[in-house]
């Protein structure tokens, strides 16, 4: 038994949202809602030491159902950024801006001037007493370098209500202190800001700090041109898995919405993946390290075969065995690899060798089918068909072959199917190793879904039959895509692709009734 969260009798009964709170009747529910509102997630912050706090789910989870739907608590530039307008980030436009007459900076216009966003470091510069005067618009500005630190340091004057919260949030700025990452941020802002803005009104460490924070939590925002930086605050409790449970999307206010592919379970721990799922283990465990502070030792970065795709390895150096190579031991990627079946050893040096010159040759490939291909009919000497170099120049295949409704119903049927055969690849490499990346998993079944009407349409003009298995594996791919960019809102390219996809499901849905 519980007691009631407005009169404490003893109850059973929970909200059956979050599972944390109880209630003894609706009627006191109901009472309650106003306060419970803004705490009722179906899942609780808890807090260990290898994690520090993070999130676990306090009921079962269905498949695509929001988790967390959250307002950020402060945003802004990047900190390497061209000038872009302080009111809506959005880059600006040389022969047509204008600047803020309060403080100089420049800004896209009118409406913008009145956004609450800009009012920061609008007064700290007015302090300064002379205007910031940008006129160099091309390529990174050092001016806007500090700018989202400055609407940190001063949240507590622009959005008071946020600021207890950001100050709650994990700067790292013990571990941080002294690495090259932390003295460059000092030179380029904790010395700059009382320099520029002719203020002693900050501590060093509170720069610092609120730089760290920005660093710890801060997540990139597509909703601009270029995307900016925004820190949340529930959502900033999520851990990092590189296999998480958890989708991230942004609405086109640049809300977090955090969502669930797939079902989770009561009590599994919700995790998104702060770096790039699509990265082999090394590249990600480098970034998570330098960019957050800690070292992966999630499922995925535990398992050497990456769930059995074999998505780092190469083949064996003997072209008569067809066994893999990998590293012998799973914390020593610069040692020694051997292969899993004839046991066979090779030094480092011989795969960077391989991996070197196949990451030039996509970076200097003209984009063109016929160079992938050439690339691919190349590089299968030495790389299994799921490599992530393979993958790669697999999934820019997909995309260059037929870009469009019109290219492909003229596409020649061979290029068709490899399209289809590579698409279904990439489809079933990366539902096992990045299944939240829900808007490439959306893109690529909305490509799959579409070359297999196409190929069902010139199937059946030769026999006038129309088989009815590929149509169902069409609408299996477009209702996936449909579930996968649920969320993505129509500022985006995938947001458009939804709206598509649901338009060719109900046709399809027709079509499939009817024969
Ligand atoms: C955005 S914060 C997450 C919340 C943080 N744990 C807290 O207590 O405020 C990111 C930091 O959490 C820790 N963290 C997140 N995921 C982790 C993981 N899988 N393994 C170890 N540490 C992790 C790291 O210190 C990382 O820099």
């Amino acid at each position: 038994m519980n007691s009631c969260n407005v009169c404490a009798a003893q109850t059973k009964n929970k909200c059956s949202n979050c599972n944390q709170v109880s209630y003894c009747s609706v009627q006191h529910q109901k009472q309650d809602w106003r306060q419970h509102k803004a705490n009722c997630h179906p899942f609780k912050i808890a807090e260990n030491e290898l994690l520090g706090r993070h999130l676990i789910a306090t009921r079962n989870i269905k498949p695509y159902e929001i988790i967390l739907k959250e307002a950020p608590l402060v945003r802004g530039p990047a900190q390497i950024s061209a000038p872009v307008c302080l009111g809506c980030l959005n880059s600006i436009e040389p022969t047509d801006y204008i600047k803020c007459e309060m403080c100089g900076w420049p800004l896209c216009g009118k409406e913008c001037k009145s956004l609450d966003e800009h009012k920061a470091e609008c007064r700290l510069t007015q302090g300064r007493g002379q205007k910031v005067n940008v006129e160099e618009f091309n390529g990174p500005h050092p001016l806007y370098t500090c700018v989202t630190t400055v609407r940190c340091l001063l949240i507590g004057e622009t959005s008071p209500a946020n600021a207890e919260k950001f100050q709650q949030l994990e700067s790292l700025e013990d571990t941080r202190r002294g690495s090259n990452q932390w003295k460059a941020d000092l030179a380029s802002i904790g010395h700059f800001i009382p320099k520029f803005f002719k203020t002693s009104r900050f501590s060093e460490e509170e720069i610092m700090r609120a730089i760290g924070t920005l660093q710890v939590n801060g997540h990139e925002i597509p909703t601009s041109d270029p995307p900016h930086v925004a820190v949340f605050y529930v959502a900033s409790f999520t851990e990092n898995s590189c296999l998480p449970n958890l989708a991230k999307s942004f609405n086109k206010n640049g809300h977090c919405i955090l969502w669930a592919p797939k079902a989770i379970q009561k009590n599994e721990h919700l995790s998104i993946c702060y770096s790039d799922a699509l990265l082999p283990r090394p590249s990600r465990q480098h970034h998570l390290k330098q960019t957050k502070l800690f070292k992966c030792a999630c499922v995925r970065c535990q398992d050497i075969t990456d769930l059995g795709t074999y998505y780092s390895a190469i083949k064996c150096e003997d072209s008569q065995c067809v066994g893999l190579m990998l590293p012998t031991k799973l914390e020593d990627w610069n040692g020694t690899w051997s292969c899993g079946s004839c046991k066979k050893i090779v030094q480092k040096s011989y795969l960077d060798r391989i991996l070197e010159r196949a990451s030039k040759d996509i970076q200097n490939m003209d984009k063109s089918v016929d160079n992938a291909i050439k690339f691919l009919n190349h590089y299968e000497k030495w790389l299994p068909s799921q490599h992530f170099h393979m993958s790669e120049v697999k999934m820019l295949l997909v995309q260059l072959i037929a870009k469009d409704v019109q290219a492909l119903m003229v596409v020649p049927d061979d290029k068709l199917n490899l399209k289809i055969i590579y698409a279904r690849e990439l489809i079933d490499l990366y539902e096992k190793i990045t299944p939240c990346e829900v808007r490439m998993l959306g893109m690529l079944c909305f490509e799959l879904h579409s070359a297999i009407a196409e190929s069902t349409r010139r199937i059946s003009l030769q026999t006038s039959l129309s088989p009815r298995e590929l149509l169902e594996e069409s609408l299996l791919y477009v209702d996936k895509c449909v579930n996968y960019l649920q969320y993505e809102s129509d500022i985006f390219i995938e947001g458009h692709i939804l709206k598509q996809a649901k338009i060719n499901r109900d046709a399809l849905r027709m079509v499939m009734r009817i024969s």
